[in-house]
């Protein structure tokens, strides 16, 4: 019996980082940590493939028919930020199909430092860097290292393989994080696994208590398409199709499987044919003003939550 009753729809949780990892493991670990108590469904986005959703079908974890895949077709982040339609119609069908759900998984395909969700799309959302990608990554910064509701430091375990002191790299994300919660986290580390649970479920008692606010981790670093007419440099801060933005060039709907369509508030969204990002050009055409710095969105959860300390005290080394 779920320890949760559903008076109001899912907790919608979003699990986005770069390419391998280990986002579909962190949500296998989720699966595995806590089907038992909780109602949960995945939806997960490949670019060309349903690769993601097959293997966690694979493992076991859910039934598989509470695994849905979505082909985005173009840079992932088109498909979790600038035009939520397909993945928004998949969570909402998986909802109605499997009535009450206490929590849908969404995972992005990897993408770069600067993809995050769009809060039209889920509730809140997890960073996902791992050790190997190496130890500088969590001074990047971004928008996703710097305020995405929590962000895992995953792998811990290959740490000294890899050369990488795993108490660093943690320190670096709290200082890139002003505080935010921070889980250095392995699959072979029970204790991180169980803080990980810990997080989700005052994630989800706080969801339920109408308690936590979804917050945007903020756009992407304006960066450039090319195209035809050589090019442009786009921000995602702007607003789409209330005559606060125009591309200034048509789009071929031919170009590109994701087409243009209207996001979840109505906003027309044009499709992208072709991302080139250039972010040194969106840089310079900033003033040097990337996603970083520029919001400092709060991180309510965590107040109410395990704090950053609480999360990395015995995670770290
Ligand atoms: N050593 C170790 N390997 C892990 C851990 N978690 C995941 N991996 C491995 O990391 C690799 C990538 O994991 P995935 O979960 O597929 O990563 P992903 O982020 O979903 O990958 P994409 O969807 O391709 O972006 C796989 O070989 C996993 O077995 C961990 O805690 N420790």
């Amino acid at each position: 019996m779920p320890e949760f009753p559903t008076p109001h729809r899912s907790l919608r949780l979003g699990v986005a980082g770069p390419v391998g990892t280990g986002k579909s493991s962190l949500i296998a670990m989720i699966c595995r940590a806590m089907a038992a108590e909780i109602r949960i469904g995945v939806i997960t986005n490949d670019i060309y493939t349903d690769e993601d959703a097959r293997l966690l079908r694979a493992a076991g974890v859910l039934e598989p028919e509470r695994i849905r895949a979505i082909e985005t077709g173009a840079c992932p982040h088109t498909a979790i930020r600038d035009d939520v339609t397909a993945n928004l119609a998949g969570v909402e069908d998986l909802e109605a199909d499997f009535d009450p759900l206490d929590l849908v998984l969404v995972e992005s395909g990897g993408d770069n430092l600067t993809a995050t969700f769009s809060p039209a799309l889920i509730d809140a959302q997890i960073f996902v860097l791992d050790v190997a990608g190496g130890g500088d990554v969590a001074r990047k910064g971004g928008p996703g290292i710097g305020r995405a509701d929590l962000l895992v430091v995953n792998k811990t375990d290959l740490a000294p393989y890899v050369g990488v002191d795993v108490e660093q790299m943690i320190s670096d994300a709290e200082a890139a994080r002003d505080g935010g919660p921070v889980l250095g986290l392995s699959r072979t580390d029970e204790a991180s696994v169980a803080r990980l649970r810990a997080w989700l479920l005052g994630l989800l008692e706080a969801h339920r208590a109408g308690a936590h606010e979804p917050q945007d981790p903020g756009p992407m670093a304006p960066h450039f398409h090319a195209d035809e007419d050589g090019g442009y440099v786009h921000s995602h801060d702007e607003k789409h199709g209330d005559g606060g933005h125009s591309h200034g060039h048509e789009h071929t709907t031919g170009e590109h499987s994701y087409g243009a369509h209207s996001d979840a508030r109505g906003h027309a969204v044009s499709g992208h044919d072709e991302h080139r990002h250039a972010e040194a050009v969106a840089d310079r055409a900033s003033g040097g003003a990337t996603g970083g710095a520029t919001v400092g969105a709060s991180a309510p959860v965590s107040d109410q939550l395990s704090t950053a300390d609480t999360l990395t005290a015995s995670g770290r080394g």
